[in-house]
């Protein structure tokens, strides 16, 4: 596209600034809720509410809570929920055999949520990591994290959450492969229309870090993931990945995490034009809700200001802590 610029006075781009209904009128990108995906954090119990001390206004909820959580997501006409399960450390092993154990904390979750809330979109993490003893995302021999006995175990997971009544599948794991593998296993299954969103380039970031805390994965991960999550320095790596994905049966993209790598959203959507998704990860969220607690900005225009940079960066969609929060201010017109 050519842009075409006369010079001032011809041109003076303060004419359109000049009300609210002429920047209205001339706003290039819009943010609504129908573009927000909540992730929540399920732990065991009933009636718990536990906060997480690194992501301020987030909290563990039990099952009953999730799904009321659920019911207030889809009245405030938040399209979708995603699910985080905190397992208890005595059900991590090595084999992570819980990961595809069909009444799973994060299965029964599913269920209770499709049974209370159906016209909410439920979305699960696909990787080993909260089954793991070690912490990791993939099966562990000798310290190497093995990628296709890995797979094999990321289909049994993603089957289980299908036969739950998952929706859309988030696999999280970086392996190679995974895409292919899960995609013919769910048409196998008959599982024809669950959609699977790939974490498709998702970097080794230190952005994480309250995350680990908030599922009880910092203490056991012994190493860093790098040798399966990406470099940061790298964007065409980046486009190589989504393109692989997409061919192998990926319904949606995601690139992960979000502010800092906006220049790879662009790069995705412009090159795909493919259901294109970030997530605002949780060292994201604590940044600006620390700053905002301490009174440094105003938390709710920066949330949305952040919410919009996505959107103009070319995000159909983002994951985000603070969804419901931003719901409630689109709703109250300050978006
Ligand atoms: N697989 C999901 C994540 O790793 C989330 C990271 C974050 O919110 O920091």
């Amino acid at each position: 596209m050519r842009l075409t610029v006369a010079p001032t006075p011809t041109s003076r781009f303060r004419r359109l600034r000049k009300s609210a209904a002429l920047r209205a009128l001339s706003q290039e990108n819009t943010l609504s809720v129908n573009d927000l995906i909540w992730p929540v954090f399920v732990r065991d119990g009933n009636g718990v509410r536990e906060p997480i001390a690194s992501m301020p206004g987030v909290e563990r909820l039990s099952v009953d809570l999730i799904v009321k959580a659920a019911e207030e997501a889809a009245a405030l006409g938040i399209p979708a929920i995603c699910l985080f399960p905190y397992t208890d450390p005595a059900l991590k092993t090595d084999d992570c055999a819980e990961a595809w154990n069909p009444d799973n904390l994060a299965n029964r979750a599913i269920r209770a949520i499709k049974a209370a809330v159906p016209e909410i979109a439920v979305m699960t993490d696909v990787a080993l990591d909260p089954y793991n003893a070690q912490g990791h995302d993939g099966l562990v021999r000798d310290g190497i994290i093995l990628n296709d006995e890995t797979v094999e175990a990321l289909v049994k997971m993603s089957l289980a959450q299908a036969e739950a009544g998952a929706d859309i599948l988030g696999p999280s794991d970086m392996m190679d492969g995974r895409i292919g593998a899960m995609r013919a296993a769910l048409e196998g299954a008959g599982h024809k229309d669950v959609a699977i969103m790939s974490y498709a380039a998702k970097y080794a970031s230190a952005f994480y870090g309250p995350f680990r805390d908030a599922v009880g994965a910092s203490g056991a991960l012994k190493g860093d993931k790098k040798t399966y999550q990406m470099n940061p320095a790298n964007s065409d790596e980046a486009l190589r990945l989504i393109e692989r994905d997409l061919t192998e049966g990926a319904d949606m993209v995601m690139v992960k995490p979000g502010m800092p790598y906006l220049d790879i959203i662009h790069r995705v959507k412009t090159t795909f034009g493919a259901p294109t998704y970030a997530y605002q990860v949780s060292g994201e969220y604590a940044m600006i809700r620390a700053a905002a607690l301490n009174g440094w900005i105003d938390g709710d225009r920066v949330m949305l200001e952040s919410l919009m940079a996505f959107r103009r960066a070319g995000c159909d969609a983002v994951l985000t802590y603070f969804a419901p929060q931003a719901a409630r201010a689109l709703h109250a017109g300050r978006g």
